[in-house]
């Protein structure tokens, strides 16, 4: 991806960066046939394709309710769905056990979700070296990267913009709320898992730096080769991305029926 893609903002009509196929390169993310209704309900989401690639850099846009977080569960493996499949790297996550599931997760996914879900009883270094603890391939990328963990969770620290001594001592209950986010986005990005799931993490933050943050978050993808799918209502954030998938014109529960085969 060059630099004139990377910024430029999403024209109107450009259907090369709205498709559901992703350009050509290693497939990251394979959804095929996917439904999904939560227990009771109606079907959120009918997808019968959706292709990401590992170089790719997505944004998913929707209405409130149409069915983002639901597909980033679904991805995330902790929702499992009614029929069809996900798959991540080649590996269909329905034939995972559970706990084959959490170990493929700890190893190849980084997820940032708009609850940060850091641990209160670990530091900051430490909870975002804590992929490190579960997965050998991020804690050897880790410490290929920068020498030693510590060295790399302030590096990527340092990088969102958190390198004060005396806040990198403070505990993670005492952290803003952009603050945390940020320390959770260095720990879904430690040892470059080679996709990064994002939901809505910068909502609580003013354009500026939501833009700064966004800038990183992308900057730091890149660096690792990890394929970033990011999910938010906010349309003007598109620009950031290389491509813009809106969710309601691939999703076939999203379609009212007289637009069925339109
Ligand atoms: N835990 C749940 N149990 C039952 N229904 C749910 C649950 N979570 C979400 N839903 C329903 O599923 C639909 C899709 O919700 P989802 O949170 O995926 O949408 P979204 O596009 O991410 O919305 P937002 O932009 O407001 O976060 C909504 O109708 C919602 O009410």
């Amino acid at each position: 991806m060059n630099e004139a893609e990377f910024s430029g903002p999403l024209q109107r009509g450009d259907m090369s960066r709205r498709l559901a196929h992703s350009p050509a390169g290693e497939t990251a993310i394979a959804v095929q046939d996917l439904t999904f209704a939560w227990p009771g309900g109606a079907p959120v989401l009918d997808i019968p394709e959706l292709h990401i690639a590992r170089n790719e850099k997505v944004f998913v846009e929707g209405p409130s309710g149409s069915g983002k977080s639901t597909l980033l569960g679904l991805i995330g493996g902790v929702l499992t769905p009614a029929r069809g499949k996900v798959m991540l790297l080649g590996q269909n996550l329905g034939a995972l056990s559970a706990a084959g599931r959490d170990r493929f997760r700890a190893e190849h996914l980084g997820i940032v979700f708009q609850m940060f879900n850091l641990l209160p009883y670990l530091s900051l270094i430490d909870n975002v070296i804590l992929p490190c603890r579960f997965s050998l391939r991020r804690r050897e990328a880790a410490l290929a990267a920068t020498g030693t963990l510590t060295g790399e969770a302030r590096r990527l620290l340092a990088h969102l913009g958190l390198k004060d001594e005396a806040l990198l001592r403070r505990p993670v209950t005492q952290l803003s709320v952009g603050q945390q986010q940020r320390v959770a986005a260095a720990r879904a990005l430690i040892g470059g898992p080679e996709i990064l799931i994002a939901d809505e993490p910068t909502s609580a933050l003013d354009a500026r730096a939501q833009g700064r943050f966004l800038e990183l978050l992308i900057e730091e993808c890149e660096r690792a080769q990890s394929a970033l799918v990011f999910v938010s209502h906010d349309t003007a954030l598109s620009r950031f991305f290389t491509r813009t998938i809106a969710l309601p014109e691939v999703n076939r529960a999203a379609q009212a029926p007289e637009e069925e085969g339109a």
